[in-house]
């Protein structure tokens, strides 16, 4: 069960914040070896290694066109209609984020202005290792669409049967995606960056997964390919007065502990009273729930903190930079305005984790195991490259040729001064 520690010595709290993950060293050389095979056999080592790590090598690596449009059927009713109301939340709240920068004229004649242009090839990775994240294609393919790329290729690893779960080919139908490759883990990842007969190689990508899809990720971005974040195993940390419902914490707590065995939860709270409130409400509602396995093994990673005050509790999250944030707190809008490091906030009693991970609008797709201190979390603009544009007229390089040309002298740079020069020269017929 959770660990629980009584107001531990600040000296102790960057140990506190490590999370259960595997070292990168440890875990390197095998996904190497991933990327080798992928490179050496292309879409047989796909097949290869879906054998060895899915469980099934499946007829065909790509999703069918019969295999897409017969998905729609194996989803109830009910389902579809959630569905669409996710999609349209998200929608509406990622479109919200374009901006379109007017030109600003830095002084007469000197016109600079920046432009959003969408990533052309993008891969999208989809988690379906233990649970089939169909609200992760919704998090990923809405704003790549809203953006504008024109290629994107899905990955997710098969079933067992070889099958992809009819909700995720639903919702790749309902938001025009169909290149969609039966691949998971590093492999796919591999196949993304490098390219096969099946996959094309994308310029960025994009999607969580569990540690060898982060760490080959990772391992790709030092090659040339992009990458949105890191966002590997889940986690949140709840921090909570007596203002807070132990009932309701506990089940926030669960919500991302039954994620995997790698996810870490925290609790901060200013009592110790709450404290054995929600470590029994734990018990009680792990009893239930299907992946009470995974949830339990998360939890012995976990940890319950007692904290003097809550500027305490706002210094120790900022410093663990947690995925998910909630405040159950009395004064949760005043602390909002101190959280400098997170990759999602929740705020009050009644904005459970949940509604963020399916359907209120913001992406759950976030930075974590603390690169939420440097990381955003993934939107519009992940999926867009801003160019700059500028326009000078020979009025403007009257007015700032000056400037550069002392700049470029300073710097030792001839050719820089003599670029400005030579066209002054031509302006004011020398
Ligand atoms: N940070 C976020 O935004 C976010 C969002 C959603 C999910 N998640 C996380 O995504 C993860 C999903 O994990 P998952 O495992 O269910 O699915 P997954 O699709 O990430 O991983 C499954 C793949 O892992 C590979 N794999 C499994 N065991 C392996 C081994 N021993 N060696 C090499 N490769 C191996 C296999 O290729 C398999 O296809 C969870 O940890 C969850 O917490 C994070
Ligand atoms: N909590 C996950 C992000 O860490 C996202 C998710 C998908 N489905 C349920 N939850
Ligand atoms: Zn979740």
């Amino acid at each position: 069960m959770i660990r629980k520690i009584v107001n531990p010595d600040t000296s102790t709290w960057n140990e506190l914040a490590k999370r259960p993950v595997k070292d990168l060293e440890e875990l390197e050389p095998g996904i190497r070896q991933t990327f080798k095979l992928v490179q050496e056999l292309g879409d047989e080592a796909l097949l290869q290694l879906a054998e060895k790590y899915d469980g099934v090598r499946p007829s065909q690596l790509l999703v069918s066109e019969q295999e897409l449009t017969s998905a729609t059927d194996k989803v109830d009713a009910e389902l579809r209609e959630a569905i669409l109301q996710a999609y349209n939340n998200i929608r509406t709240f990622h479109e919200k984020q374009a901006e379109k920068m007017q030109p600003v004229e830095t002084m007469p004649g000197v016109l600079c202005w920046r432009k959003s242009v969408a990533i052309q090839k993008v891969g999208l990775y989809i988690p379906g290792g233990t649970a089939p994240l169909f609200s992760t294609l919704l998090m990923l393919g809405v704003p790549a669409k809203l953006a504008g790329c024109e290629s994107i290729i899905l990955c997710t690893p098969p079933a067992k049967d070889g099958s992809i779960h009819p909700a995720i080919l639903y919702t790749a139908g309902l938001l025009g995606i169909n290149r969609i490759v039966k691949a998971g883990g590093a492999q796919a990842v591999a196949a993304m960056a490098f390219g096969t007969e099946s996959v094309l190689a994308v310029s960025k990508i994009f999607g969580p997964g569990n540690q060898y899809v982060t760490v080959a990720k990772q391992m790709v971005s030092r090659l040339g390919v992009a990458i949105d974040m890191p966002a590997g195993p889940s986690e949140v940390l709840v921090m909570a007065d007596e203002a807070a419902n132990p009932a309701f914490v506990a089940a926030d707590l669960l919500s991302q502990a039954e994620h995997g065995a790698d996810s870490q939860v925290v609790l901060l709270t200013t009592s110790e009273q709450l404290l054995d409130a929600v470590g029994k409400e734990l018990e009680k509602q792990l009893a239930e729930l299907p992946r009470a396995g995974f949830a339990a093994q998360a939890l012995e990673n976990s940890l319950a903190i007692v904290l003097p005050d809550t500027a305490q509790m706002l210094a120790f999250s900022n410093m663990y930079a947690p995925e998910h944030l909630i405040l159950a707190i009395k004064d949760y809008e005043s602390i909002a305005e101190g959280v400098v490091n997170a990759g999602s906030v929740f705020l009050g009693n009644f904005t459970p984790e949940s509604a963020g991970d399916y359907a209120s609008g913001t992406n759950h797709t976030l930075p974590t195991n603390g690169f939420a201190r440097a990381y955003s979390g993934v939107s519009l603009d992940s999926f867009l490259k801003k160019i700059t544009f500028q326009h000078i007229t020979p009025v403007g390089l009257t007015n700032i040729g000056k400037t550069v040309e002392v700049m470029a002298a300073a710097e030792g740079l001839q050719a820089h001064k003599n670029a400005v020069s030579i066209r002054l020269k031509e302006i004011n017929n020398v």
